[in-house]
Formats: C-alpha cells, structure tokens, sequence
C-alpha cells in the first residue's frame, strides 16, 4: 500500500537544482529556495522530495504536503503534489516560451505567440496544436508541442492523478504507458487500465473510475471487473482456465450478486468478453487470452518438435555407437532407456525424486551427444559452423541451479530469462523469428516453468532443437499459472521417462526415503528416529526459536557456514515465521561486531557479511528472484568520501551494487520460505512445520522442502503439522495443456481473432526514466551528490509483485496477522552437536 502524504502545508519557491533523480521512476529530491510558506520555516533552502516530472532549475514551483523529520538527514518537505508557478500574464508567457526551452523560438517569436493566443496560450496548444499553424515552422511547432506535452502533461497527469485517488508513482507508470494519451484514458476509458496495466488491482481502477463518474452499472466495469476477477483467480490458483461455474463465482465474489442481478447478467458480460476476444471459451471453459495462447503455443511447438527434423541421427545404433556414460558408472536400464529415449525424440521429459539418477542420466546424454555430432562432423565431413549450430544449450529457471548444472556437467548454463535475452518491460530477444541457436537444449527445475514462461521458451525453439526437460514433477509446481511438467508427462505425445529407484548411498539416502513416504501420503515409522543423515525435533510453535537456535549453534559449532544451512518455513510472521528466523540466524551466523558496518532498509539491519536474497527478477542486472548472494561491502553515506549509502552483493562472484532505490529488491536469506528455495539445494536444511498453519501445508510443500536438503535435515515442530502436510495433496490446477497437445481441444480460432490492443508508447530518451544497470547503479552511487540516503522508498513485502502470481496459500501466509509472536518457553538443553541430535533430546514435554 502507497503511504498517503497528507497535504497539511504548502510551501512556494524557485528550484535551485535537482540533488537525486531516480532512474527508474519519476523521484526526485529537490533543493528549492523558499519564497513563500505556512509552516514554521526560517531557513532559507529547503530539501524537497516527492515524484516530480522534468521540473527545472530557475522556475518557480508551489509544493503541496508535509514537513518532516528524518532521523539522518533532520527535517524535509514530503511533497504529496504540486503545481509549476508558470506566470500566465502575457509577460510571464513571453518569459516561458523564450528561456530556450523550445528550440527556435526566441523573444520576438514567443511575442508573436502570445499576441495571437493570449493568456490561455499553454492550455490552447495542449488542447489542440493546430492553433500554431501559420505562427510557427512546422518543425518549432512539433518541437514546442512535444516538449510541452512531455513536461506539461505528466504535471498535468499527477495534479489530475492526485485529485482521482492515484498516487504519483502510478501516474508516472501509465504516462510511460500511454504517454499524452493518459489523461484522456483516466477520463473516458478507465477500465482499459485492467487491460493494459499488468497487476493493478480492479479496486483502485474502480475508484479512478467513479471518479470520473462511471456508474456500477456500466457495461465498461462490469466487463472490466469479470475479467479482473477470472484472471485473479486463475493467479491465485494456478489456473489456466475457469469452469463456466468457477467463472461466474469469481465475478459474483468481484462485483456483488446484487449488481449483477443474478446470472443472466453475468453470462451477457462474459460472453462480451469471448466476443471481444479478451477471454476465450470452449469446452465449458472460460480462460484469459493471453493464459490461452500460452498454452495453445507450446501444444503448437509440440506438434512442431514431433515431426522430428532434427539435423542428427538419432537411430538406436547410431546412439548405441556414441554412448559414453561418465564417471564409470554402469547406468540402469530405465536410466540407459532415458538416455535413449531422450535422444531419439525431440522432446523428452526425464523425471525423478532426488538420488535416482537424472543428474547422471542428462551427464550421459549431453556426452552421447557430442559424440554422435563429432562422428557424424567427421563422416559428413562437416565444417566448425555445423558443429556450432549443434551445440549443447543449459538453462533453468533459477540462477542458482544454473550454477549447479554448470558445476556438474562442466557445460555453461544459464538462466531461462538470459538463455532468451528477456530483459524488464521488453520482449524477449529469441523469439520465433529468432530462434535460438544450438542443437540440443536442456531445462533443469522444469517443475518451476509457468505456461508463459513456457510459451516464451518453446517459441524460440527452431524446428531441429532436441529438447530435454529435466524435473521432479512432485516438487511445488510453478508460481505463475500452469502445470507444464506435469501436463507434459500427462501427454502420451511427449515421451518421458519416471526415474524411481534411489542411488544415493550413504549421506542422503534416508531422506530421499522419506521423501518417497511422503509421496506416498504418509510419514515413515522411523520418522522420529534419529537416522545418519536426518532427524526430528518435536516442539510446541512457542519453543521453534529456541530449537532453531540450539540446531543453527550446533551446526555452527560444527564448522557449517551460512552458505551451506538453511532454514525453511512457510510463512513470513509469527516467532516461527522466515521474518524472525531470519533476524535469530542473523545474531548466530553474523553477530554484530564492533566497528561492523551496517545499513538499516525498512526493518531489515544489514551487517557486513550477511548472506541475502534477491527477491525479483532484475534481467537488466542479470539477478533473479530466489539468488543467493553474501554482503561485501557496505557504504554508509555518513563516511567521508561516500554520496549515497549502498551495499555490494556478491552473487556467485557478480557484485551488484544496492542503492536505496534497489534495496527493496533484497532480504536477508538465512531463512526463507520453500517457495523461494525452489531450485536451489543446501547441505543442511532446517525445515519448520507448525500445524498453528495448517492451511498452507501440503506434500508437494513438504517434499519440495526436504528434497532441498543434500546431506542432512532437521525438521523442527510437531509431529501432526508434518502428517497432516503428508496425508494431504495439493489441489490440482486446472489446465488445457495436456487436450490441446493430444488435439482433444483447440482454442486457436478465437485466439486468431486479434485484440484491439493499445500500442505502447514509444520511449521518449529525454524524458522517459533511464533503466537500471549493474554499472549505472554503481556510476549514480559514484557521481550523484545524492542525498538519496535520506529517502527510505515503500518496502516491497518479500512477495511483492506486480503480477498477482501467489497461490491462495502464500496469500494466506503473507496476510497473517492473525498469529501472535509467542512467548519463547526455554527449558530445552542446549545441544552438543549434530551427531547427537536425536529425537530423545529434542523432545521437551510437548508431543
Ligand atoms: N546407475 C547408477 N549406479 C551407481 N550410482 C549411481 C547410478 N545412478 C546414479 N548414481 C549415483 O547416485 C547419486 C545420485 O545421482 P544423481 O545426482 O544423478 O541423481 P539426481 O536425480 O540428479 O539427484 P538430485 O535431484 O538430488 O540432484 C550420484 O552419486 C550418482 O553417482
């Protein structure tokens, strides 16, 4: 939620420079000399902040908000509005046009101007700038017009912004959006904004709405608010489509029963939508158009990717000839049939829970590969660019697990953003114009791909592309919408193979047994036996704390560093929650230090050596949600010789600087949800279960959970919050992937039909906000004489996101405040080591 500033004071006066512009949105801080003001002000200069357009030195502004005190920088005006003092006398207008603003017009020119068009001159050529014809070259007159649309408009769009309920910031995004056009949209077509504005809840474009009075009735929100309401629930659920009952539920839940006077209405408003093409609908199957044409996409290269076109051969005795498996191991047959199977089909799915080999099966077929490319170069005597268009591509859904694959396979993997050259707000660079290079490409955390990730991915794939998607299909399904994996394997179309029996010996192996149990709907009887590699510590919600404590000391005590532990839960709050966890963690892996450099975000203190986690995607910086990285660097903007205060992270050796802007991006990561932990893996997991959040627990989030730990796990909680997680599935999602790819369905004649979409407005360089990158986040810090230090923007909640991706469960767990932090009971022993723990210690009276 935007902080609201209220509008207690006004202050007037000329601004003396800009001190911080930020390069992704429209904040400023501003030092202005006061002329005028009604609060109690001596001083001359006074540091304003606020959202502001290409306000100018020299001019006059007047500021509406409120004086402030930061507890740094002392005291500031927090400007919610205000209003460029341009003298509308015809003075003060010649002044304006003339201050060399306006290329080619002079003072002779701007004389002529206002002669003609008087005191009303600005508002007149806003409105329509034909009223320049025979006063002005055509090309100064474009000249003027854009300028003054550009640095006019967005004024003008914040002051309306502000009297419709819209803060700034959003005001800015939609003038990026639609440029002079925004107002116009607020006005006559606000619904359009649920449309076109990825994530803006139906709320507040209602309210922008009735502002400019549209009635409840209006067809415009009626529409706008059925198809918010089916695309919500679609993210909520992970849906792809809604039943015509499900989708007629949510639109009651959105608009209220008494609006739409029963179903009748309801049916009229979704049948609008079909016809406008913004919904689709067949088989008794209401879907988003974009959700549809995801899924309609991959099926289509599906089909594509079965006519096998490869530039290979791929028979049994040209694979047989080139097998070469690695590290001398003898495979299965279900693993030799993997191999196989995934190299004579385009595309081929290899699933598996841990320790059965997949690892070992995509290390065999990338070396079979290469061998069958190499002989086949040498035979058909091809040349190097034969060999290169072969080549082997790497990719996964997370940065980490790309890092894991590169470690182990010794072949350069990447992310699926970079693999595609996805970057914020752009369309990715490979597309099916485009496609990518190489001759077989392999997904790891395949489990992790949404249907649009999906769609983005698969329509880059050329015709002649092998294609191996590697995953647990039991693992947490994707965030997004979808069910790829598992649609996939569901598809008799798509050959996969189910790697079952468990190879990892020794350290692994009993967790990679209760993984299987859990899969099974049950826990194992040896559940609280302390075994090698694992073990269970029961306790009341009240006693986690102390009990993750007693385990992190041991395993501190042990030699394990930060890097290699970590603890998981389901939810942010309460004292078993990732928030506290974290800041516990926090005082044992990193406890202050004298002299240690710190920079307090929010509630978040960062300390010097701290392991964080980047919370969204940042293709521009090349860091995803769920990254691990280690603070290295700390800059406080009070130390001689710093600008700004900043933190430098080191991700898997890229250091990405941190400024004030950027650090809403970051968190501690010494505790993390098992959302966020998807596709990365620790030697020593701390998982937390607590049956006070029944809601959220399941199998899949259970064994996603254990299945992150490599070597050991210690599950901490009671003993009915883990059964009842095992004994109950996840509700399944409902998709079309798996008919559309058998031909069961087809949406494609609806998909055809295009949608009215409004073009983006083109980038404006002077004016539109400069994106971030790695090194302009390092130069800013560098060059700005910033006071940005001072500004603390809104705090992203760990979640935050702008699409409305979360599952009812991660809503329920951020949205729980109905928990209270409970008292930490002591009364357990501390523990000696973690060869010792056993559930005899860890079991203090409660069970
Ligand atoms: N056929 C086999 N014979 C002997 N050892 C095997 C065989 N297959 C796999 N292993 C061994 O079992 C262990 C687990 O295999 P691998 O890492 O390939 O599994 P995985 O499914 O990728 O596991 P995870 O998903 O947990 O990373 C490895 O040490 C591997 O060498």
């Amino acid at each position: 939620m935007a902080r609201t500033i209220s509008e207690d004071n006004q202050v007037k006066g000329v601004l003396q420079n800009v001190i911080f512009a930020a390069k992704d949105s429209y904040f400023k801080i501003l030092s202005v000399s006061v002329e005028e003001n009604d609060f109690d002000w001596d001083e001359e200069e006074l540091i304003v902040t606020g959202t502001f357009a290409s306000v100018k030195p020299g001019s006059t502004y007047a500021f509406f908000g409120q004086l402030v005190t930061h507890p740094r920088y002392g005291q500031q005006f927090q400007a919610a509005r205000y209003e460029n003092q341009v003298a509308t006398d015809e003075k003060g207008l010649v002044a304006f046009f003339s201050s060399g603003d306006f290329a080619g017009i002079g003072k002779k020119t701007a004389e002529k101007l206002v002669d003609a068009l008087g005191e009303g001159a600005l508002d007149k050529i806003l409105a329509d700038k034909t009223v320049l014809n025979g006063l002005l070259k055509p090309k100064v007159a474009d000249n003027l017009v854009e300028t003054l649309t550009n640095n006019m408009g967005l004024e003008r769009l914040f002051a309306f912004g502000h009297r419709v309920g819209l803060s700034a910031d959003l005001a800015g995004r939609l003038f990026d959006r639609y440029g002079e056009e925004a107002q116009r949209i607020l006005q006559e077509e606000p619904y359009e904004l649920v449309y076109d504005v990825d994530g803006l809840p139906f709320k507040k474009v209602d309210a922008i709405a009735r502002s400019a009075g549209f009635d409840d009735k209006s067809p415009e929100r009626l529409k706008a608010g059925v198809f918010a309401a089916i695309q919500g629930s679609c993210f909520a659920h992970g849906h792809t489509f809604l039943t015509v009952e499900q989708a007629r539920q949510s639109a009651q839940n959105m608009l209220g029963g008494a609006l739409l006077e029963g179903s009748q209405d309801i049916d009229a408003t979704l049948g609008a939508l079909v016809a406008e093409g913004r919904l689709t609908f067949s088989e008794g199957a209401y879907q988003p158009r974009d959700l549809a044409l995801a899924e309609q996409t991959v099926a289509d290269k599906i089909q594509e990717l079965s006519e096998k076109r490869s530039a290979i051969e791929t028979t049994l005795p040209a694979i047989d000839d080139a097998f070469v498996v690695p590290d001398n191991l003898t495979l299965d047959d279900v693993q030799e049939e993997a191999v196989k199977k995934a190299l004579s089909s385009q595309l081929f799915v290899l699933t598996g829970g841990p320790g059965t080999g997949k690892t070992t099966v995509t290390k065999t077929l990338i070396k079979t590969w290469e061998a069958l490319v190499k002989k086949q170069a040498k035979d058909g005597g091809k040349d190097q660019d034969w060999l290169k268009e072969q080549r082997v591509r790497l990719a996964s859904p997370t940065g980490r697990a790309a890092k894991r694959m590169t470690e182990i396979t010794g072949y350069e993997a990447t992310t699926i953003h970079r693999l595609l050259g996805i970057s914020d707000g752009d369309d990715a660079e490979f597309d099916a114009d485009n496609p990518l290079s190489g001759g077989l490409l392999v997904i790891d955390e395949a489990s992790m791909l949404d249907s649009t990730l999906a769609a983005t991915l698969f329509s880059a794939i050329p015709k002649t592309m092998h294609v191996v998607l590697v995953g647990d299909a039991d693992q947490l399904p994707s965030v997004g919408p979808g069910n790829v994996l598992a649609d996939l394997i569901n598809s008799p179309a798509v050959d996969h193979v189910a790697l079952q029996r468990i190879y990892r010996q020794g350290k692994g192996s009993s967790i990679s047994t209760l993984a299987s149990a859990i899969n099974q709907g049950r826990l194992p009887e040896d559940f609280e036996e302390k075994q090698k590699d694992r073990s269970t510590f029961l306790t009341r919600t009240a006693q986690v704390p102390s009990a993750v404590g007693q385990v992190l000391s041991s395993a501190i005590k042990k030699g394990f560093t930060a890097d290699q532990v970590q603890v998981l839960a389901p939810m942010y709050k309460t004292a078993a929650g990732v928030n506290a966890l974290n800041q516990l963690a926090q005082d044992l892996f990193n406890p202050v230090k004298p002299g240690q450099k710190t920079l307090q975000y929010g509630d978040t203190v960062f300390r010097l050596g701290d392991k964080v986690l980047q919370l969204e995607n940042d293709s521009e910086r090349d860091i995803y949600n769920g990254d691990m990285g280690e603070v290295v660097a700390v800059h406080n903007q009070s130390d001689k010789g710093v600008s700004a205060d900043a933190l430098v992270v080191d991700f898997a050796g890229q250091e990405v600087w941190y400024t004030t802007k950027t650090l809403n991006q970051l968190t501690l990561a010494y505790a993390t949800t098992i959302h966020k932990a998807q596709g990365n893996e620790f030697k020593l997991v701390i998982l937390v279960l607590s049956s006070q959040f029944k809601i959220m627990l399941n199998q899949n989030l259970v064994y996603t959970a254990i299945t992150r730990a490599k070597e050991a796990l210690v599950m901490v909680g009671d003993y009915d919050a883990y059964q009842y997680a095992a004994e109950h599935e996840v509700p399944r999602r409902q998709t079309k992937l798996a008919a559309l790819i058998a031909g069961d369905v087809r949406t494609q004649s609806q998909l055809e039909k295009p949608v009215a979409k409004r073009p983006k407005k083109p980038v404006d360089a002077k004016l539109a906000p400069a994106k971030s990158k790695a090194t302009a986040e390092k130069g800013d810090f560098e060059k700005e004489g910033a006071k940005q230090g001072q500004q603390k923007p809104l705090k992203k909640g760990p979640e935050s996101s702008i699409k409305p991706n979360r599952t009812e469960n991660e809503k329920a767990m951020l949205d729980d405040t109905s928990l209270t932090v409970a008292h930490l009971t002591a009364g357990i022993d501390p523990l000696i080591g973690m060869d010792d723990l056993s559930p005899a210690d860890f079991m203090p009276a409660v069970r």
